[in-house]
């Protein structure tokens, strides 16, 4: 009952946000709105039209807070597959958004939008974080390879999966249908496209034949639209080079390569004010975007970035929409106060349509 309240209230909120921003005639809205209405009486909840779910889907990305690629959010390609019935059909579907995200480096927005919750059918729950991530194997030497999937790869194993031991094993997709026991798939190397790494003037790299893979798909996230939930909605953008050239690459629980590039380019590590890290760092991101472009693989450096994400704010200024947005997160890793994003704040106010953390689907 009260579920059906907050259900409606929602519903109601977003039919009159959609039909404004689309431009509906008014007697198709108020048409629509009662048509709704009559299906939660019924129901208890409602199934989006395409159009619906097409532009909340945009509407979520551009309420991200955390997001300071939102310019393009109008610009997204949404492939409906609420009609999904089994995991070997959600695993076609993800290689087809891999496929068509990739789209040999020129990189495509787009989300995949699995079926809803409570919709009667068990629904489904991908327990990768990201389509693409690579392996993490906890051994006595320490990890070889992303300490950021030791668990994710220890659950893997238990469900009968072997990778090589490298450092950069593409982990494979595990897709869970309702409480049925996950089924494990292996990505076709294909649909992985990877960007191997190298720096434009030195051998940063010496000792250590770096790469990553060119699309981040999340995978884990929840998509609510108009107080329908979808669990499984995974989308891709393309990277910002802070994302893999300070985090992924730099951070010291992941691959910790600060150490390294630092000797390769004889700095003195002995001292913090020789600002060796910074200047590793520095080197690490210049050589993450160099390698991107020499790869025709997209990729967007911060400063361009913080300078798209003004534009975002200018639009939707002239829209009439606030900007919410989650500083600490908006702001990029390296050099933050050199973007405009620094010196400015944000409301942190969740908007709906909305993408949502959720609980892992495994214990
Ligand atoms: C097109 C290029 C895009 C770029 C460059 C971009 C950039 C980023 C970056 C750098 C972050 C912070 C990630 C981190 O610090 O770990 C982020 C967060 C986020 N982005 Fe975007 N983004 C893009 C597209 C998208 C798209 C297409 C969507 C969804 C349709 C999206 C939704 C989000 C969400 C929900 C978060 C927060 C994630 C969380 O809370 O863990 N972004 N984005
Ligand atoms: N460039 C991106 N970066 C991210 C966007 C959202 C989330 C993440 C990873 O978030 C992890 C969880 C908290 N920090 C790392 C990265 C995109 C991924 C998918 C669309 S754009």
């Amino acid at each position: 009952e009260i579920g059906e309240h907050s259900t409606q209230s929602e519903a109601k909120l977003f039919l009159a946000r959609v039909a404004e921003e689309t431009g509906m005639e008014e007697a198709a809205a108020a048409a629509r709105r009662r048509e709704v209405l009559a299906e939660i009486a019924a129901t208890g909840t409602y199934s989006h039209t395409p159009e619906e779910l097409t532009h909340g889907a945009k509407m979520a990305w551009r309420n991200a807070n955390r997001c300071i690629g939102r310019l393009f959010w109008n610009r997204m390609h949404v492939f409906d597959e609420r009609g999904a019935a089994s995991e070997q059909a959600v695993f076609d579907a993800l290689l087809r958004h891999l496929a068509f995200a990739t789209n040999g480096g020129e990189i495509r927005p787009a989300i995949t939008i699995l079926p809803q919750a409570g919709d009667g059918r068990d629904t489904f729950r991908i327990w990768n974080h990201q389509l693409l991530r690579y392996a993490g194997y906890e051994s006595t030497a320490g990890v070889v390879g992303d300490p950021a999937s030791v668990g994710f790869t220890r659950i893997c194993e238990r469900l009968g999966w072997r990778g090589e031991g490298t450092p950069f094993d593409l982990l494979p997709l595990v897709v869970q249908h309702g409480g049925k026991p996950p089924r494990l798939f292996e990505i076709p190397r294909t649909h992985a496209l990877e960007v191997p790494l190298s720096h434009p003037e030195r051998d940063v790299f010496a000792g250590f034949s770096a790469k990553w893979y060119a699309v981040p798909v999340i995978s884990d996230m929840l998509l609510e639209i108009g107080g329908i939930r979808y669990p499984a909605a995974p989308f891709n953008g393309w990277y910002m080079g802070t994302e893999i050239g300070s985090r992924n690459l730099g951070d010291e629980a992941r691959y910790n390569l600060l150490p390294r590039v630092a000797a390769n380019l004889g700095l003195d590590t002995s001292s913090n004010a020789s600002l060796w890290k910074d200047r590793a760092l520095v080197e690490l991101n210049a050589a993450v975007l160099h390698s991107y472009r020499l790869a025709g693989v997209t990729i967007v450096d911060h400063h361009t970035a913080a300078q798209q994400f003004s534009v975002f704010e200018r639009n939707e200024e002239k829209a009439g929409r606030d900007v919410t947005g989650r500083w600490s997160w908006l702001i990029p890793p390296m050099s933050p106060s050199a973007t405009s994003v620094f010196h400015k704040s944000y409301e942190d106010r969740i908007v709906s349509p909305q993408f949502l953390h959720q609980n892992p689907p495994y214990a």
